[in-house]
């Protein structure tokens, strides 16, 4: 059953909702677009506050300005996302803890290595009923085995967290070309209404889906395949090959999406959060772009010099994620099940050449 208008109005009872506050945690390429996103929202609707804050991990830009100053006075994010006006009502905040005072809605959208450092300065910080969703695209793999960020959130700040993930390059989405997402929920579909009325604009499409295990790894494990579909490009093997690559990537995202959580439904993959994703991501995301770069130089300029290179302080994803599925996989004793995620990570770190994506310890790829 589709979401109520009730639902999207925040309307329950009768009564009027009150207004939430939305804070946005990071401040990216794709943070700076959530936020502009969010805020043309938060004006709009009557169940949102006016202004959204922006928490900003401060920096010194080259001409000794802070990133902050320059955000708020020129509504312009000059380093992540230049030329896009993020809205009046965006009030960027270097203080994590004052920028996330009084939310009612926080939504994480930082690079994933930083998300369990953040939460750890969150703890005891938020108010009791505060709602999150999590735009992040990664895992977090601890001896006790892997976690999702939505739960790294949750379980951190005993609070709900819900997903967003689809096929969103953010420069598009900041330009207003056409996009579809996925909210990703798991029991309040009240609440994951409320997260589609937020970002839901004429240019950005968002459904919700009761899986957000499955919306999650979608938007985690697409990166890795995203980087073998750059080693593909750089070694000008073709689409019919990169194609391959993406089916094979595909299989192998769902199978073991399904090994860690049976209960990820096969429709999700059918979702913006999964094929729409993969494609995007295989065609024009940084992922593939950099692992474009590090097959033409024959793996002799590593991903951290690239990354600086060319993303000037974006980060990658699929390099780490490709890092900390290998231990899953190792660990499980799963690594001959997923041939193409074991092979990124041991390309990516030097211990097989770019020319390996289409083989695997000799043989195909293909694993049945
Ligand atoms: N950019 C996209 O097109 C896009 C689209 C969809 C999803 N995503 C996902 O969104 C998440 C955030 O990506 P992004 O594109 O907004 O970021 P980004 O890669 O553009 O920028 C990196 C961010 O990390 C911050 N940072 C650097 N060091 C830090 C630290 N020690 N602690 C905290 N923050 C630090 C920087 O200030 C910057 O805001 C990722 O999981 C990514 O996969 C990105
Ligand atoms: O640029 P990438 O490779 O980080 O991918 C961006 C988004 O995840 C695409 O949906």
């Amino acid at each position: 059953m589709a979401p109520s208008l009730d639902d999207f109005q925040g309307r329950h009872g009768g009564g009027v909702a009150k207004r939430s506050k939305v804070t946005i945690v990071g401040s990216g390429n794709w943070g700076s677009v959530a936020a502009k996103l969010v805020a043309s929202n938060a004006l709009k609707l009557d169940s949102f506050h006016d202004e959204v804050r922006m928490w900003v991990y401060e920096e010194t830009l080259p001409n000794g300005k802070k990133l902050t100053d320059v955000i708020n006075r020129e509504n312009e994010n000059v380093k992540y996302l230049p030329g896009i006006k993020l809205g009046k009502n965006v009030v960027a905040d270097p203080d994590l803890v004052h920028a996330v005072e009084g939310a009612d809605m926080l939504v994480f959208v930082t690079p994933h290595q930083f998300v369990e450092g953040i939460c750890k300065r969150l703890v005891g910080k938020l108010g009791k009923d505060v709602e999150a969703i999590s735009l992040i695209k990664g895992m977090e793999v601890k001896r006790e085995g892997p976690r999702m960020i939505s739960s790294v959130i949750s379980d951190q700040l005993g609070i709900n967290c819900c997903v967003l993930m689809g096929a969103n390059i953010a420069n598009e989405i900041a330009e207003g070309k056409f996009s579809e997402a996925t909210v990703g929920y798991r029991y309040d579909r009240a609440v994951a209404a409320k997260w589609v009325q937020l970002f839901t604009t004429p240019y950005f499409s968002v459904t919700p889906v009761q899986d957000v295990e499955g919306v999650e790894l979608c938007g985690t494990l697409k990166n890795v395949v995203a980087i073998a579909a750059g080693f593909v490009d750089g070694l000008e093997m073709g689409n019919n090959t990169k194609a391959a690559i993406m089916r094979i990537g595909l299989r192998e995202m769902k199978r073991f999406s399904k090994l860690l959580f049976p209960s990820v439904k096969d429709t999700t993959f059918f979702e913006s959060c999964g094929v729409a994703d993969l494609i995007t991501t295989c065609l024009g995301g940084r992922n593939r772009r950099v692992a474009e770069a590090f097959a033409k130089n024959r793996g002799e300029r590593s991903f951290d010099v690239l990354e600086a290179e060319m993303l000037h302080g974006q980060k990658l994803q699929g390099v780490s994620t490709a890092s900390e599925l290998y231990e899953v996989l190792s660990d499980r004793g799963w690594l001959e099940m997923f041939p193409l995620f074991a092979t990124v990570h041991e390309i990516s770190t030097g211990r097989l050449p770019p020319s390996a994506i289409v083989e695997y310890d000799g043989n195909s790829l293909e694993v049945a």
